[in-house]
């Protein structure tokens, strides 16, 4: 059984040079987020993503977290990825993670479609023989024909999303992440997408998806976290999360 348990977690994300531009770029994007703090002595500076955020998520969770940009959403889904490491508390996340974000994370562009849903595929746990054995299946899916002859790096956005969606969901995750964003593509292949994508769904132990769509996440979640600065500022019943969450910016 998936369990997912976090307690009094906090992260912070050390912004290193203080002088440079692109220090400016993150305080800009922090303005409307997470907390900024001045590190001692050092001019570094870090930004408070979580703040002290506990979360018990039993087997059977649909999570759905909502706030504004920069609220924590998605560094909530890559501490539990195990992508960063929690700064302040503890945690526990029990069962296989399956991350649909960076899901082009570990992709070849000079090397085929064909030899990338195998990389791929190993990336996910597969060994060489399961994933070869079901890429014939696979490549089906992603609708590139010839192309899966051809190297990635001639792919559009669309199609490198078509063939890591593929790969991805045909696995059956304990805990599935979702970041919005999976959604390039043209609409039969959303239309396709989002079929395979409720069967995942449903078959996950554990899901948990970060979006802005409302409508998203009222079809796949029951609960809610609204986080705002990197504190949880709701939780509860989808609905009367988003309700609240919705009034707050009227
Ligand atoms: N790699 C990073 N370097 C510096 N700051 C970061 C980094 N990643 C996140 N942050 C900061 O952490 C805070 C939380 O960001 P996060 O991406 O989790 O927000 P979010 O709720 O997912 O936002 P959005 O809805 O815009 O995707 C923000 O203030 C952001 O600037």
């Amino acid at each position: 059984m998936a369990s997912i348990h976090l307690d009094n977690i906090s992260v912070d994300i050390l912004v290193f040079d203080a002088s440079s531009r692109s220090l400016k770029n993150r305080v800009l994007e922090a303005a409307t987020g997470g907390q900024i703090r001045p590190r001692e002595g050092n001019g570094k500076l870090s930004v408070r993503a979580i703040d002290g955020l506990t979360l018990d998520l039993p087997h059977g969770s649909r999570l759905g977290l909502v706030g504004h940009n920069g609220a924590g959403k998605s560094t909530i889904l890559r501490v539990i990825a195990g992508i960063y490491e929690p700064t302040g508390g503890s945690m526990r996340v029990e069962g296989d993670v399956a991350a649909m974000f960076d899901i082009g994370f570990g992709m070849d562009l000079d090397a085929s479609g064909w030899e990338n849903i195998i990389l791929r595929g190993m990336l996910l746990g597969y060994t060489r023989k399961e994933i070869e054995a079901r890429s014939e299946e696979i490549g089906a899916l992603t609708g590139l024909g010839d192309f899966l002859d051809m190297p990635m790096r001639t792919y559009s956005a669309g199609m490198s999303t078509r063939l890591a969606f593929a790969v991805s969901t045909s696995i059956t995750p304990e805990i599935l992440l979702v970041d919005e964003g999976i959604g390039a593509g043209d609409a039969a292949f959303l239309e396709q997408a989002r079929q395979r994508l409720n069967r995942f769904i449903g078959d996950a132990g554990i899901l948990v998806m970060a979006s802005h769509s409302e409508d998203l996440i009222k079809e796949w979640c029951d609960t809610g976290l609204w986080m705002e600065h990197g504190k949880m500022r709701g939780y509860g019943p989808i609905d009367e999360v988003l309700e609240a969450y919705t009034r707050s910016r009227d």
